[in-house]
């Protein structure tokens, strides 16, 4: 007990610290002088030099949400190899309890207790697998509650956010997904400044997000989130990864937040003493089971009672731990009995005035008017206005930014990040214009002689390998690299899955037909296929129909398959439609896998380029003087050798649109279900 009463030095913590250690005398006008993209039109608000004034300044309030949970069970089927089996395991084991708000909750227990698997079942993070009741404020909510989602942030103990972003930008696009249009940029550029200040990043407005520290990242991934001002917050180990001091920054801001009545709910491993007497309220899971929850004052006079005595000048939290990992024989199944036996008044009495009964989707969980006076007055108007604003969205329950704008912001991100790192766009348009150079030096000429038909088929050939390979390796790995970040935006609400994957295609197909092209015209020119100028349109039509049939593979690979298995499977599955009709004849080919050939994009791309240098009517080929015989001075005797000169070219084309449409449409259906079937 006597270890407990040691109370940290508070005044210390209260305040939000600045990185350089500093604690007041805030001003974002001086931190902020050279901002361009986010400076807001007027920035009176900001010439404050008082952080108590600032802090008055808040989010338009909403209602204080509890979360209680009764009999929650998550089971995983697992593959035992060894029995050649399918087993079932359960990782939490009917867990009960309540989250209140204004509360800082800490989720503790050993590695594997199943912590994360609590957060994620009580974020709505995973659905699987799941029985047992969750209310918010008495309200039964369903895993898909899409209202609870608008309540709620949830975030991850990895900070997934994008490197090449400045912070201010990384916070005004989020600000613009989920707040919309109707909102005043002042206001999101206000609002952005306020929530850095708070979290004490308003001196690393401009800088990019690659170049934070750890506990700077957090802070941002938590700045993100509360922009919409969520009530409630799930953090999975937020001081993962940091320095003491930082963790104790961390903490201390998450206790801010729960005092202006928010719902903080955060996973941590082994708080030190200092930290762990931070928390309000403890909820300890070990082997599934729920073998405390209380507040952090009642943990030892509690472990006390039930014969389990912690040794004085030992940490709690770490007694906590060694309790809870078995090291004092203790049974846990039994110690859970024993906690939920245990009556906390405090939380019973405060649930007992809620009503319980009805969904949560039908309830009306929203804003609290904010007072008539209080706050700074110089931004009330623009608070009443998005107050009204959000209190419309929340009962229709709608997004921010409108679907269109939304493609727009993120299209916008996304070639402001390939901006940034530009090397990786350079080198794609490099390597198409030095292998266009090569290969036209290498097959110079060969276009109109009836000599050189296999140089120029081999040319054609080299041609459709490079811009299929190019099209599907580029962008194979876009989701894998992508998919923590998405997941994290899309699960929080910043965006719809449409418009998020229009952006990403609406930028590769551009470039990827800029790098196809480059390397196209050079090597045609130079190996002297020019002949017509409508050859020239179709030979293009088609190669670039080809580059992007495989680039909507590759996104199918990367959004279906993980990285590894992606990397080896996408040139296994190209070189097994190469097979089919690229240098094979139809009656060749073993009637069981003729169905390949018809569906082989890399056969109609290449016999469709084949068709518009020799088919087509194209004039005699030139034969040299001396020569008695010329076989293949009508350029047809070679398509028909090769038995591609009936080929149809508007077919072709129909069939590569239709691939790269369809398997577009699959990698949409792909991300969706691993979006949304968690
Ligand atoms: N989908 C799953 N399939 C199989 N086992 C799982 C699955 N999810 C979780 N587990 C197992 O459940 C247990 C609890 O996992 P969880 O990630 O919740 O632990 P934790 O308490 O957060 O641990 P740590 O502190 O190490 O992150 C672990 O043994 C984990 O391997």
């Amino acid at each position: 007990m006597a270890k407990l009463e040691a109370k940290p030095r508070r005044e210390g913590l209260k305040c939000w610290q600045k990185d350089d250690g500093s604690s007041s005398e805030i001003s974002i006008a001086e931190s902020s002088s050279s901002d361009t993209d986010c400076q807001p039109n007027n920035n009176t608000m900001y010439h404050t030099n008082n952080v108590e004034e600032q802090s008055i300044y808040s989010f338009p309030r909403r209602e204080a949400v509890d979360i209680s949970f009764k009999n929650l069970k998550y089971t995983v089927k697992t593959v035992n190899f060894s029995k050649c089996q399918i087993e079932t395991k359960e990782i939490l084991r009917g867990v009960s309890g309540t989250f209140a708000s204004g509360r800082l909750t800490a989720i503790m227990g050993p590695s594997g207790a199943g912590k994360s698997t609590l957060l994620n079942v009580l974020a709505s993070y995973v659905e699987r697998g799941v029985s047992g009741t969750v209310k918010v404020n008495g309200k039964n909510r369903s895993a898909n509650s899409e209202k609870f989602r608008e309540m709620s942030a949830y975030i991850h103990q990895d900070d997934a956010l994008r490197p090449w972003l400045k912070v201010c930008e990384a916070m005004v696009v989020a600000a613009h997904l989920k707040l919309g249009y109707k909102v005043s940029h002042e206001y999101k550029i206000n609002l952005v400044k306020q929530i850095l200040t708070l979290l004490g990043l308003e001196k690393r407005y401009n800088t990019f997000t690659a170049k934070l520290s750890g506990g700077q990242k957090k802070r941002l991934a938590i700045a993100l989130e509360l922009i919409s001002n969520p009530p409630i917050l799930f953090l999975d180990e937020p001081t993962t990864g940091l320095d003491s001091s930082s963790c104790t920054q961390c903490i201390s801001l998450l206790k801010r937040l729960a005092q202006e009545g928010r719902t903080v709910i955060c996973t941590i491993h082994q708080p030190s003493a200092l930290l762990f007497e931070m928390f309000d309220d403890l909820y300890t899971v070990s082997q599934g089971y729920c073998i405390y929850q209380g507040t952090v004052k009642e943990l030892v006079p509690y472990l006390s009672d039930i014969g389990l005595h912690c040794p004085n000048y030992h940490n709690p939290a770490d007694y906590l731990i060694e309790v809870a990992s078995g090291e004092y024989g203790t049974d846990m199944s039994k110690m859970s009995m024993i906690a939920s036996s245990r009556k906390r008044e405090d939380i019973n009495e405060k649930l007992a005035v809620i009503p319980s009964e009805g969904d949560l989707d039908d309830a009306n969980i929203g804003f609290i008017p904010p007072p008539e006076s209080g706050g700074v007055i110089l931004v009330e108007t623009e608070r009443q206005k998005i107050f009204k604003g959000s209190l419309r969205r929340n009962r229709r329950s709608s997004e921010g930014a409108s679907v269109i704008m939304q493609f727009w912001l993120l299209f916008w991100r996304n070639v402001v990040c390939h901006r940034r790192h530009h090397y990786i766009l350079v080198c794609r348009i490099l390597a198409h214009t030095i292998i266009g150079a090569l290969f036209g030096y290498l097959y110079s000429g060969v276009g109109p002689l009836a000599t050189t038909v296999f140089g120029n088929y081999v040319y054609v050939y080299g041609t459709t390998l490079l811009i299929v390979y190019t099209g599907k390796m580029s962008v194979m790995m876009s989701f894998p690299i992508e998919m923590e970040m998405l997941k994290r935006e899309h699960f929080n609400r910043w965006y719809k899955l449409g418009p998020y994957f229009f952006s990403i295609i609406l930028f590769e197909i551009p470039f990827q037909m800029i790098c196809a092209s480059t390397y196209l015209v050079i090597s045609y020119w130079l190996t002297g296929n020019f002949v017509e100028e409508w050859r020239f349109f179709y030979f293009m039509i088609l190669a670039l129909l080809a580059t992007l049939s495989a680039q909507s593979w590759g996104f199918f690979f990367g959004a279906t398959l993980p990285v590894k298995i992606a990397v080896f499977a996408g040139p296994v599955v190209a070189v097994l439609f190469s097979v089919f009709g690229f240098c094979n004849k139809y009656i060749d080919i073993t009637p069981l896998f003729r169905w390949m050939w018809h569906i082989s994009y890399y056969r109609v791309g290449f016999h469709g380029i084949l068709n518009t240098v020799y088919g087509m009517n194209r004039k005699d080929l030139t034969c040299p003087d001396t020569a008695m015989y010329c076989h293949f001075k009508k350029s047809n005797v070679f398509l028909t050798e090769m038995m591609i000169n009936d080929i149809s070219m508007e077919g072709g084309i129909f069939m590569m649109s239709i691939v790269i449409v369809v398997m577009h449409m699959l990698t949409i259906g792909v991300l969706w279900v691993k979006l949304n079937k968690r």
